[in-house]
């Protein structure tokens, strides 16, 4: 049988994200491959769209560019013609990148002068309106991600955001354009006023369909993952089945998000659960690592065990005060992925991990080079087959920030 070839390539800038809009492409009837980090093999890939998760969310913006444009390179290699940077719905990013520097370097490397910067996804309560996002209509400065141990976001006006960080014009797309159907022609405008990247408005999904239509000619689209879900795909194709491994269960999280603050308060009724402190992980990291592993190892079973080091933004504050923000993060982080590594060889098969950049680390960990998307738990979580060098495992990423409240318990009754 004939591979098809891939038309859409997408750049994710975490691994959270990629299978959050790999999700959204499923849901819109794509045959969908996500890959992580950039494929060394020469292996066609037989799918309508293929995500490249990096972790470049929070690496030196030089790295981000590197990384995203070796990507776009592979993909062009596959055959794609269009292309779709998703980077978060928050608009996660520092002063210095990496939406900015990542946008003008797509846009150099393709020959590009325009595109949008859509991160709205309604379905999780983001909303952009007069180019100011909003949190389930909180401002974005004003919401938890204002306390975010990684990437703190303090304001909500996007072209200031991203002016600050990129090289490129920016300006906005108002509403109004959208609702009257006027969207094309009015980024037309844009455009021949020197705007490289517009900022879209968007309340809800019908203006996503609209912005879709509306932007059918651009070779580059940049946002959260919500307009994926309305992209056409070339063709309706049945995909093949998705049927997930079995075996001992385990949650694993360092998201300090409320979502996922509220959401393990939730779990730790049902499940036995254990606290990871980084400043136990400073003073002594294997000890700290043992000891979690030996009390899961006594307990694995269907009912899942939680290791958790999330915590309250007073918590992590002083915790980052005593070790640093990026040391208190990476101990966490290494302590997790270790943790996973140890828990698979001892059986684990369906994992759930709650946190990007702890899912990159995890992912990193065990191995994983290609993930199977299958059914979404809640929107932009779907439960994935991660394939390595190991046992395939079912493995569901969750973005800190996404999910109801019972998203932790409800999460087991979805996988086939
Ligand atoms: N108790 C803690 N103190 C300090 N940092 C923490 C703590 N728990 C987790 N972290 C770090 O916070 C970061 C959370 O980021 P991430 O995993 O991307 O979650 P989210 O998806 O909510 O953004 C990670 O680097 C993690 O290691
Ligand atoms: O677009 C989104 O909101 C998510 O896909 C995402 O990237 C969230 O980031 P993390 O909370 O760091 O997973």
């Amino acid at each position: 049988m004939l591979n098809a070839m891939p038309s859409l390539g997408v750049i994710a800038d975490d691994f959270t994200g990629g299978t959050d809009v790999a999700s959204n492409l499923r849901s819109a009837g794509w045959r969908v491959v996500q890959t992580i980090d950039v494929p060394d093999g020469t292996e066609a890939i037989d799918a309508d769209a293929v995500v490249v998760a990096l972790k470049s969310r929070t690496a030196p913006p030089q790295d981000a560019v590197l990384d995203s444009l070796a990507a776009l390179a592979w993909l062009r290699r596959q055959g794609c013609t269009r292309f779709y940077f998703k980077y978060c719905s928050t608009f996660d990013s520092t002063p210095r990148g990496n939406i900015g520097p990542v946008i003008d370097a797509l846009l150099n490397a393709l020959g590009e002068t325009f595109t949008i910067a859509c991160p709205a996804f309604p379905d999780n309560g983001r909303t952009v309106y007069a180019a100011h996002l909003f949190v389930h209509g909180v401002l974005l400065s004003e919401s938890g991600m204002r306390n975010h141990p990684l990437t703190p976001m303090t304001d909500a006006n996007l072209p200031r955001v991203l002016s600050a960080q990129s090289a490129s014009k920016v300006g906005a797309l108002n509403l109004p354009f959208i609702l009257r159907g006027e969207a094309r022609e009015a980024l037309r405008r844009l455009r021949a006023d020197g705007v490289n990247v517009a900022i879209t408005d968007t309340v809800t999904n019908d203006d996503l369909a609209r912005l879709a239509d509306a932007t059918s000619d651009l070779t580059l689209l940049t946002g959260g993952s919500g307009l994926a879900a309305y992209l056409t795909p070339p063709a309706e194709r049945a995909g093949a089945p998705f049927q997930a491994p079995r075996g001992p269960r385990a949650i694993l999280a360092g998201s300090c998000s409320p979502a996922t603050l509220a959401q393990l308060g939730h779990a730790r009724t049902s499940y036995p659960s254990r606290h990871l402190d980084p400043l136990d992980l400073a003073r002594d990291f294997d000890g700290a690592v043992n000891d979690v592993v030996t009390w899961a190892a006594a307990r694995l079973s269907d009912v899942p065990v939680v290791i958790a080091a999330s915590d309250e933004p007073a918590r992590v504050k002083a915790a980052q005060n005593a070790l640093g923000v990026e040391r208190a993060g990476t101990l966490v982080e290494d302590a997790l992925a270790r943790i996973a590594a140890r828990l698979v060889d001892l059986g684990v098969r369906q994992l759930g991990v709650a946190g990007g950049e702890t899912s990159g680390a995890v992912t990193k960990a065990l191995g994983v080079r290609s993930l199977e998307i299958g059914p979404a738990i809640d929107p932009g979580v779907p439960w994935t087959i991660a394939r390595g060098s190991g046992d395939p495992i079912a493995l569901a990423l969750k973005s800190g920030n996404f999910g109801g409240e019972d998203f932790l318990v409800r999460m087991w009754s979805v996988l086939p």
